[in-house]
């Protein structure tokens, strides 16, 4: 079920609308007195309800939200939106009804009008791709700090607002979620806003009423066929972002099939950028140096100006990510000069929670938490890890249970080919038997590398700890995974659990840390 209220960040001086201008302006049906009411904000879930707000009731995979009308009265709500199947239920909770035929449809340009989001707005930047969205969003938050400004953003891993921020549930919001924040930065002056953009929010409304001033595309690999039928609907829903209805301009990494169709496809003006070498586009990127500690690149772009800079992150696709936030910027107005001047001294100064990011001390080997959960994730991390240590690679791994299961032996191929020892254990099992997705996991590998050493470890901590048992100085762990998370979810509970916290542990019980 999904009752629990995301934790949402709102403005905090809404200014009040009428409920009846609102029932004018969209021609809803209305049920019920709604003269003299008006509506500060606007909710999804009922939990979610401040006092004050608009409910909207959309029907979902397990409930009817009208059912959870009345609740949403009991925490303040004004009037209830929903479609006809919901309208009864609704007004048994003895709020006004709003009527329209689809009301998650409705509820980004309701949530815009309310929140009124189309005024003063902030510069729109808007993510997609199956990996790497998360980082750009960062990348990108990193970069207008460097450049002086004033900026926001919203990912899988934190909403955030310069140094306040509040753990995300869903990659993109639900639309009232994310035009309360939008005002809410507003509020406090937030000139630029980096939003992740997952295939569901296109899929599910959850970035209408709002219309992107540059939009960026990472790539596209095996991830999600558990809610699309094909790759082919996953780009389709993806390529959604690239029309004048999401967005003004674009920027396409062209480094697979998948970045090449979406220029040929796209419905708005974009500019490309290759990351691979002899990919020809607009921008180039091309690596000088990789470490444990940061890759380093240079970006040439169309008029033949080049900026070069390092971000500290392993990897050339991090650097590709920096390259299309980079180039993203520029799309929206900001000179390369001046931003090739910003990063010139030190680097992009990014934090990426849980993205490759390193736990271990100067001794011992390097650790690296890592959130790939995909077959290219796994193939780009172990790569650049691979290209950055002499020793062993020890990798831990596990696989979502109850999402796509159809990537798991690739998974565990990959991992065999690109590791020299694997220790596979459980991830977030939901509901579903984890010994089943381990043995995927291990079947993978095993057919993939058949030599390769194993060890199937349940308990994600005694993993990581037979993981560093395996590893010395020189060499390197990559738990691929848990990123940034804090909890593992067990047959529906959520148990705590952060692997980052508990790797630092095991390397301080070992020895290697202080
Ligand atoms: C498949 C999907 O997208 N489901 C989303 C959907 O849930 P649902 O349709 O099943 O909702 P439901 O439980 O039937 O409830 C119906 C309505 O009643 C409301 N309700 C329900 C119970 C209650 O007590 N009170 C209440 O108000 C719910 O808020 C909902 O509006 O609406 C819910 C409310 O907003 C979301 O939390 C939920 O996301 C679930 C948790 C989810 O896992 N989504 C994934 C697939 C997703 O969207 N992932 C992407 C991409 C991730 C990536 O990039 O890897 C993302 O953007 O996060
Ligand atoms: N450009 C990239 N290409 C391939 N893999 C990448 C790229 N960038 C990051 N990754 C890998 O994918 C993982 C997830 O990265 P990130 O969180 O930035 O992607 P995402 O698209 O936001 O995914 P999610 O929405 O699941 O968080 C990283 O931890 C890394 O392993």
């Amino acid at each position: 079920m999904t009752g629990t209220p995301p934790t949402a960040l709102r403005p905090l001086h809404p200014s009040p609308r009428s409920l009846r201008g609102l029932a004018e302006a969209f021609g809803f049906e209305v049920r019920g007195g709604i003269d003299e009411i008006d509506v500060t904000g606007v909710a999804i879930a009922s939990g979610a309800v401040n006092g004050g707000d608009l409910y909207v009731g959309v029907p979902g995979r397990n409930a009817h939200g009208a059912d959870f009308a009345a609740q949403a009265a009991a925490n303040g709500a004004v009037a209830v939106l929903t479609d006809d199947a919901g309208a009864e239920r609704a007004a048994a909770s003895g709020l006004p009804v709003l009527v329209t035929p689809d009301a998650r449809a409705a509820l980004g340009e309701v949530a815009a009008w309310i929140h009124r989001t189309a005024e003063n707005p902030a510069t729109l930047f808007g993510v997609t791709g199956t990996n790497g969205k998360t980082s750009v969003v960062y990348l990108l938050d990193a970069l207008l700090r460097q450049l002086g400004v004033t900026a926001g953003l919203t990912s899988t891993a934190e909403r955030r607002i310069g140094d306040v921020a509040v753990t995300s549930s869903l990659t993109t919001p639900e639309a009232s979620e994310l035009h309360a924040l939008l005002a809410r930065m507003r509020e406090v002056d937030v000139r630029a806003v980096g939003i992740e953009v997952s295939a569901q929010a296109l899929s599910r409304h959850r970035v209408d009423g709002i219309v992107f001033d540059v939009v960026g595309f990472t790539n596209l690999s095996h991830d999600h066929l558990d809610d699309y039928a094909s790759l082919e609907e996953y780009f389709d829903a993806k390529r959604e972002l690239f029309t004048p209805e999401r967005a003004r301009r674009g920027v396409v990494t062209v480094d697979s099939e998948w970045g090449r169709r979406l220029v040929a496809e796209s419905r708005i003006p974009v500019t490309t950028l290759a990351t691979e070498p002899g990919v020809e586009a607009d921008w180039m990127l091309e690596i000088l140096d990789e470490a444990p500690t940061h890759t380093a690149f240079r970006l040439v772009g169309p008029d033949g100006r080049a900026l070069e800079t390092r971000v500290p992150l392993i990897g050339r696709f991090m650097a590709s990510n920096a390259a299309l936030a980079i180039v993203m910027l520029v799309e929206g107005g900001h000179d390369l000069d001046l931003i090739a001047h910003a990063v010139a001294d030190h680097g992009i100064d990014a934090y990426i929670p849980g993205r490759a990011e390193r736990v271990s001390g100067e001794r011992g080997p390097v650790v690296y938490i890592d959130y790939g959960h995909t077959p290219d994730a796994f193939r780009q991390t172990l790569d650049a890890i691979r290209r950055t240590t002499d020793g062993r690679i020890v990798m831990v791994f596990g696989a979502d249970g109850d999402r796509d299961a159809t990537k798991r032996r690739d998974m565990g191929a990959i991992a065999a080919r690109g590791a020299d020892a694997l220790v596979i254990t459980d991830f977030h099992p939901r509901w579903e038997d984890p010994a089943a997705i381990r043995a995927a996991l291990i079947a993978g590998a095993r057919a993939a590398v058949p030599e390769r050493e194993i060890h199937e470890i349940a308990d994600p901590r005694a993993a990581f700890r037979q993981a560093l048992a395996l590893a010395g100085e020189g060499d390197a762990i990559l738990y691929a995974g848990p990123g940034h998370e804090d909890y593992q979810e067990v047959a529906g509970v959520k148990h705590p659990y952060s692997a980052r916290d508990d790797a630092r542990l095991a390397l301080h019980e070992a020895g290697w840390l202080a």
